[in-house]
Order: structure tokens, then C-alpha cells, then sequence
């Protein structure tokens, strides 16, 4: 179990009043400031495509999935072990992970995976998958020559910050999923897999609108890192947050003891307000951040919500920040075209655009 302490107790790295970049104080020569590392977890292949209304082809998946994993991403959602019936567009995600283990997609770096999985049902299905290729995988505890060669896997489960988006995603009360998680995350730790816990709606819901207690979302996360869950993504699942808010959440987060380190934020950016309450992250020490290629997505549960930021902004806005994404933006605009185009849809990413359309003036 995870101890929390206090934030003032446990040394913390950044502060809200740290600038994001830290320069060395004044030599003759100094060296170049240490660039800072963001990482980003690309959630196109699940977020991005669970709401599309057409069947895609499991081969359009496979190959998205293999093209990200060639711009220098490392983590990658690629599916999700939910009911068929309540999201047809992810009943393929077996073979997906099928693929993984299989075929070890090439890339030149390691790549850890995340499925979703809310059940014992769900975790199930994928672990008689893992039972298939034993040994396809690093579990967490793995040898670094191991997680060089062979892909990590990351479980996903997911609750909301209000009882009623909880209904409607999860079909049970917030306390009930929680139940359910622990043996989920139990299973999943003993199969050496890390374990992501999302928490919907904490910047405004559907349902209840802005009434979404930040407390409530402390006492969710501190209860799901209890449990054994690695990481905590706060999901702005409406795309609701503002600035001002997102401080006042993650101050709240901060008194209730959890570290930046524990968390990451997941922003949809249906009102534009995406990369400024990431910038505020920053500030709050938050350096995991969710995003999908070309924009793509929208929760089935939240009418009207766009999708993620897109991940074109999302690198371009870090790397310009001098930080480090270690993601080839360029190899990022291409995916997002190809994939818009795939689906018939426009591309949503002002930068995938932007950085296409300064290549053919060129
Ligand atoms: C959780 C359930 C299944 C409960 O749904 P339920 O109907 O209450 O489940 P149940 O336990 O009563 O079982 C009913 C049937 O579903 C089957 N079943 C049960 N579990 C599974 C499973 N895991 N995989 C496949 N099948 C399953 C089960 O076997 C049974 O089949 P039947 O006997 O009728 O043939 C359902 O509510 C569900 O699938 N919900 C998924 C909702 C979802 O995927 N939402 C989108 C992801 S969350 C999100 O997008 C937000 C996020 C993460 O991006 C962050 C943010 O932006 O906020």
C-alpha cells in the first residue's frame, strides 16, 4: 500500500511559483539549462476512435497504433476491454493486443501500452490473451534489456467524480467501481502490469455541470493510489475547465497529500481552453499529459464534448516551452492526416495543419 503524506513533508521537485524552466545562476560559462522531459500518452487509438460512428477496420487501427509508435511516443491507449455492446466501435481491442505481443511493433525505443479495463470481466479477456504469449511482454519488474525489447502493458480503469456520469459510464455508483478496481489492479499487479486510474468529470460534468466537489476527487484518487494504482489522470472529459479552476483542483489535490508525480491530466478541449490549463499543470509540478492525434475523440457519455487536445499541440506547445517530448512533431502531422483522411473527417489539430501546410510552401 502507498503511503501519502503530506505535500510539505516529502521533498517536491516544482512548486506552484517554480518557473517551468530553471536557469543556473551566473558562471563565466554555463552550461545549457537541462532540458526538461514531458511525457505524453497518446490516447487517439481508444479516446479518439471509441465515439466514431463507423466501423473502422481493425487494420486502420493496427496501423495507426504502428505509426504512432514511429514518432517517439511511449505510451500509447490502444483499446479497451468493455462491453461490445455498450461500445461496439472497441470490440475489436483482442486483436489489438494480439497484434502487440505478436508482431512487436518495431519502433526504437520502448513503448508501454495501456488497455482500458473496468472489470473483472474486462481483465479477464485480456489476460487470457497475456497467458497466450507469456513471455511477449515486460512486466514492470523486468530487466532494462527486457523493456528495450519488448513492449510494457499498462491496465486503465476508470471512474467518474460524480455519481451520476458514473451511472451512465459504468452503469454502478462511484463506491460500487471502486470495489470492483481493487481486483482488477490486484490481478493486474500480480501479472507485472502498471495500472492507470482515470477520474472523469473533474472539472465539470454533463449532469451536474460545474457541481463537481474537487474534495470528492482527492478522496477518489487517494483511495485508487491506495489500491495500487501508479498514476492518477484527471479527465476534463467536457472540456469545462478554465484556468482558475484547474489551480483550485490541483491545490486540492496538493493539500490532500497526492504528488504532481502521482498525477496526470487529460484535457478535452471543447471550449479551446486545453493548453492553458495545462499550462497551469506545468505550474503544479504535472508532467503527463494526455492527448490524441489530429484531435480525435469525444466520450460516448458526454454529449457535445470534442475531442482530446490534439497531441500536434500538445508537443509543439511543450517543445516550445523548452521542454522535452522526445516526439517528432513532424511524424506527428502526418499521422494526423493520414488518420483524418482515414476517417473522413477534417483535422482537427491547428498545428498538424500549420506544420503541413509550411512544409508544402517549401
Ligand atoms: C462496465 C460495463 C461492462 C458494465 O455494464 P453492465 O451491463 O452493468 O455489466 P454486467 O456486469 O451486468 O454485464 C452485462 C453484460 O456485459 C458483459 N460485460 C461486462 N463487462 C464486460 C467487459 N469488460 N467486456 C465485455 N463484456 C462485458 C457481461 O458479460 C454481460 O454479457 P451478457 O451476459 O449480457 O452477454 C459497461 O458499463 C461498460 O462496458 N461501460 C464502458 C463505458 C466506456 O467504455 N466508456 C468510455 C470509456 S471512459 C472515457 O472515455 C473517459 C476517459 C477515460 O477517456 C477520461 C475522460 O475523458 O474523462
Amino acid at each position: 500500500m502507498r503511503l501519502l503524506r503530506p505535500i510539505s513533508r516529502r521533498p517536491c521537485r516544482y512548486s506552484p511559483s517554480t518557473p517551468v524552466r530553471c536557469f543556473a545562476t551566473a558562471t563565466s560559462n554555463p552550461p545549457p539549462p537541462k532540458k526538461v522531459n514531458v511525457k505524453i500518452v497518446e490516447v487517439g487509438p481508444r479516446d479518439g476512435l471509441q465515439n466514431e460512428k463507423t466501423v473502422i477496420p481493425l487494420e486502420t487501427k493496427i496501423a495507426l497504433i504502428e505509426k504512432l509508435a514511429a514518432t517517439g511516443l511511449k505510451t500509447i491507449e490502444a483499446g479497451s476491454f468493455v462491453s461490445p455492446k455498450w461500445v461496439p466501435q472497441m470490440a475489436n481491442s483482442r486483436e489489438i493486443l494480439d497484434h502487440i505481443l505478436n508482431h512487436r511493433i518495431k519502433s526504437a525505443h520502448p513503448i508501454t501500452y495501456s488497455f482500458l479495463a473496468p472489470n473483472s470481466k474486462g481483465f479477464s479477456d485480456a489476460s487470457a490473451m497475456l497467458a497466450k504469449y507469456p513471455t511477449a511482454y515486460a512486466p514492470e519488474t523486468a530487466p532494462e534489456s527486457d523493456k528495450a525489447s519488448k513492449p510494457g502493458l499498462e491496465v486503465a480503469v476508470f471512474a467518474a467524480a460524480t455519481e451520476s456520469f458514473n451511472q451512465k459510464n459504468l452503469n454502478c455508483s462511484i463506491a460500487e467501481s471502486l470495489q470492483k478496481f481493487k481486483d482488477v489492479i490486484t490481478s493486474a499487479k500480480d501479472a507485472g502490469l502498471s495500472v492507470r486510474a482515470y477520474i472523469s468529470v473533474v472539472l465539470g460534468c454533463p449532469f451536474d455541470g460545474y457541481e463537481v466537489d474537487p474534495h470528492k476527487v482527492a478522496e477518489i484518487a487517494t483511495e485508487l493510489l491506495e489500491m495500487g494504482a501508479d498514476e492518477i489522470s484527471l479527465g476534463d472529459t467536457t472540456g469545462m475547465g478554465t484556468a482558475p479552476r484547474t489551480g483550485a483542483l490541483l491545490k486540492c489535490m496538493e493539500s490532500a497529500g497526492i504528488m504532481p508525480d502521482d498525477l496526470a491530466m487529460h484535457f478535452h478541449d471543447t471550449y479551446g481552453q486545453a493548453l492553458v490549463n495545462t499550462a497551469v499543470s506545468l505550474e503544479h509540478g504535472i508532467r503527463t499529459f494526455d492527448s490524441s492525434v489530429a484531435g480525435l475523440g469525444g466520450c460516448p457519455y458526454s454529449p457535445g464534448a470534442t475531442g482530446n487536445v490534439s497531441s500536434e499541440n500538445m508537443v509543439y506547445f511543450m517543445e516550445t516551452l523548452g521542454m522535452e517530448t522526445g516526439v517528432d512533431l513532424d511524424a506527428l502531422a502526418d499521422v494526423g492526416q493520414w488518420i483524418s483522411g482515414e476517417l473522413g473527417r477534417s483535422n482537427d489539430s491547428s498545428v498538424g495543419r500549420a506544420v503541413l501546410g509550411a512544409r508544402s510552401k517549401s
